[in-house]
């Protein structure tokens, strides 16, 4: 399939335009790139990358309707490339090789779901991306434009749901440290998120939701009713912080908080901030489908954590692993499936510098 390739790491002129030439390579062409000269040096090198099927289309629409503002905005003092996503992890691929090349930021153009990927393209093998341009002494920022359906991890962040407000911190540049989970499953892989990732019943409504995104944040509502059909609790062994195992009994679902929300603005793990170095993991047990009817509006405004059978630990290490043995309980990240449990979850502490 084909996709709109990367124009890198030049200053644009005002005049150009910065809809690039289409590409059919599936890897970003970064080899028509000139070297960069002196002059440039304290030109920010800005690297977007638009998930153009985000909130159903919406995205893509949005990005062309940002692009005049912002060029305006940005274009005197940065070098702006954009790059169209082609598919699922399209994102992680375009991110890894801007940081080879050293650029400034990588900014994340959509939902939860690219931001999510983009955060992917910053680790490979377990470890940070390095750039490979011997003369780049700056680290590659992580950068945001919230245009998805849900927008999380904005939220956490306080952030509007104005794309023109995102522009402005990207003018500014201001960069802080945020924590990253990393989850580990049976094949050794690496996995990483920002925002939540989760177990069982809500793990199974967000599988299900992704199946619906073309009624927008209703899908939330479709895909949990779809997963309580012949849902069951269960009993999760669960090893905090390398502790001993311990057996929670009847889990409904447990959630790892990076950051606060999921789902399209439940504030499910209402004390996680990705700037304390600790995840928020609250557990939910022996819930019944009427329990979620008459709690649903504390689960949206975080007043939950009293709520009878709903725990809250802090941690920074945390295994699980079903008791039954019947390898079927989902397990998700940043609303993303990622197969079934056992897991291992870590966070990384001040592993990315983020624009905010
Ligand atoms: N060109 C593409 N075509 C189809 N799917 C894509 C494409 N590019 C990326 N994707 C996938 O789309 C998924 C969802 O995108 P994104 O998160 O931007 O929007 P959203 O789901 O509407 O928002 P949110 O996650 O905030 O609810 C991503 O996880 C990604 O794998």
């Amino acid at each position: 399939m084909a996709y709109y390739g990367i124009a890198m790491l030049l200053p644009v002129p005002k005049s150009s335009s910065l809809f690039l030439t289409p590409q059919n390579s599936m890897a970003p062409d970064f080899s028509a790139a000139p070297a960069r000269s002196a002059t440039d040096s304290r030109r920010r090198d800005l690297v977007f990358v638009v998930n153009p099927k985000g909130a159903n289309g919406r995205t893509g629409k949005d990005w062309k309707n940002l692009l005049p503002y912002l060029r305006s905005r940005l274009g005197n003092d940065c070098n702006i490339s954009e790059s169209f996503t082609s598919g699922p992890c399209h994102a992680i691929d375009i991110t890894r090789e801007a940081i080879r090349q050293g650029a400034d930021a990588v900014i994340a153009v959509g939902g939860d779901g690219t931001l999510h990927e983009v955060t992917n393209g910053f680790f490979w093998g377990g470890k940070p991306v390095p750039c490979e341009d011997p003369e780049v002494s700056h680290t590659t920022a992580l950068g945001l434009i919230p245009l998805g359906t849900g927008s999380d991890f904005a939220r956490t962040l306080n952030w509007k749901n104005n794309p023109e407000d995102a522009i402005e911190r990207i003018a500014k540049g201001q960069r802080s440290r945020i924590d990253i989970g990393v989850i580990r499953g049976e094949d050794g892989e690496y996995h990483y998120f920002n925002n939540v990732a989760d177990i069982h019943l809500t793990a199974k409504a967000g599988y299900y939701a992704s199946k619906y995104k073309r009624f927008g944040n209703l899908c939330y509502v479709i895909g949990a009713l779809q997963a309580f059909f012949g849902h069951q609790n269960q009993d999760l062994k669960i090893k905090v912080n390398e502790g001993e195992w311990e057996v929670y009994s009847q889990v409904t679902a447990l959630c790892i908080g990076n950051a606060k929300f999921f789902g399209g603005g439940m504030k499910i793990t209402p004390n996680a901030d990705p700037r304390s170095g600790n995840f928020e993991v609250v557990t939910l047990q022996d819930f019944k489908w009427y329990h979620f009817i008459r709690y649903l509006h504390r689960l949206y405004n975080g007043t939950h954590l009293s709520v009878k059978n709903v725990s809250s630990v802090s941690a920074q290490t945390l295994e699980i692993e079903e008791v039954s043995g019947n390898s079927n309980i989902y397990v998700q990240s940043d609303g993303e499936f990622l197969g079934f449990l056992p897991r291992k979850f870590c966070i990384l502490p001040a592993s990315i510098e983020m624009i905010i």
